[in-house]
């Protein structure tokens, strides 16, 4: 499905400010895996999201989607395969445009030039669909405008969004970490019930080391821009957060440094 080949980017090369942010990352996604990622701060996590999403391009190495390099590819001709949600609620929507509009934009995504932009009833009624899925009751509030919205709402509709076309990876940038407790359990069960039924391939970024554990079929962590522990789903099973600690203290030879992590 996703594949990266030898990933490496340097930041600032030969300045006193260089900065290694990936040094060799080679990583193969099956499709339907759901993988979660934490890591010290600087090790690269969204370096990497960046360079699988288009923003920028690795040094050397490749990405590879269902065996076609996408590295030619810029950000919003990736945009049909790749769905991607921020930790920023405000970042992923229109905030000046209603809640159909934005619908209207996502649905564009990927479709035929020239299609337009525009809300008939036909598309009315599977915006409304789409949107009682969540169950926050936004397939009410079509027309309201996105700015209105809760952080919490925004976010539910930038996951919507973000997989509306069924894209072959959905990449979850710390998308809980802006959202008070209850919002992020929120958040994190509409992400699983989505990723499920739609047998999403999905990398998501957490600081939040229990749902890391929690979701998915695969954790990885890294540090100083490498992977250096990837478990699957039976070792991932027995995993708590002390022997992930642990495992990386050991790994590393440092403890985890995050200053935004959350144990549970
Ligand atoms: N645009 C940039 N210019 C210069 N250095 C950068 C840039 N973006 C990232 N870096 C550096 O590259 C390294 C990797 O950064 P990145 O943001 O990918 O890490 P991260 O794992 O997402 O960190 P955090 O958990 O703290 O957000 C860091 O040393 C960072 O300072």
């Amino acid at each position: 499905m996703l594949k990266l080949d030898n990933v490496c980017k340097l930041f600032n090369p030969g300045s006193p400010d260089e900065k290694v942010a990936l040094l060799g990352i080679d990583l193969e996604l099956n499709a339907g895996d759901f993988v979660t990622i934490i890591g010290s701060n600087g090790a690269g996590k969204s370096t990497l999201m960046n360079i699988i999403s288009g923003v920028m391009k690795p040094d050397l190495g490749e990405a590879r989607i269902e065996g076609s390099s996408i590295s030619h590819l810029a950000e919003y001709q990736r945009a049909r395969w790749i769905g991607r949600v921020f930790q920023d609620p405000m970042a992923g929507t229109a905030p000046h445009m209603t809640i159909e509009e934005n619908l209207a934009m996502a649905y564009k995504r990927g479709k035929p030039r020239g299609l337009s932009l525009g809300v008939n009833a036909q598309r009315r009624t599977l915006f409304r669909e789409q949107l009682s899925r969540l169950g926050i009751g936004l397939e009410d509030r079509l027309r309201a405008k996105v700015g209105l919205l809760s952080g919490g709402e925004r976010q539910a509709l930038s996951l919507l969004m973000a997989t509306f076309t069924q894209p072959q990876i959905l990449l979850l940038d710390e998308h809980t970490a802006a959202l008070d407790p209850s919002r992020a359990e929120l958040i994190t069960t509409l992400t699983e019930s989505i990723v499920r039924e739609m047998k999403l391939t999905t990398l998501m970024v957490t600081h939040n080391m229990d749902q890391a554990i929690r979701l998915g079929n695969r954790l990885i962590m890294m540090d100083k821009g490498s992977i250096i522990l990837d478990f699957d789903e039976t070792r991932k099973k027995d995993l708590t957060v002390e022997r992930l600690l642990g495992e990386f203290e050991a790994i590393s030879g440092h403890k985890l440094a995050d200053d935004r992590m959350m144990l549970g």
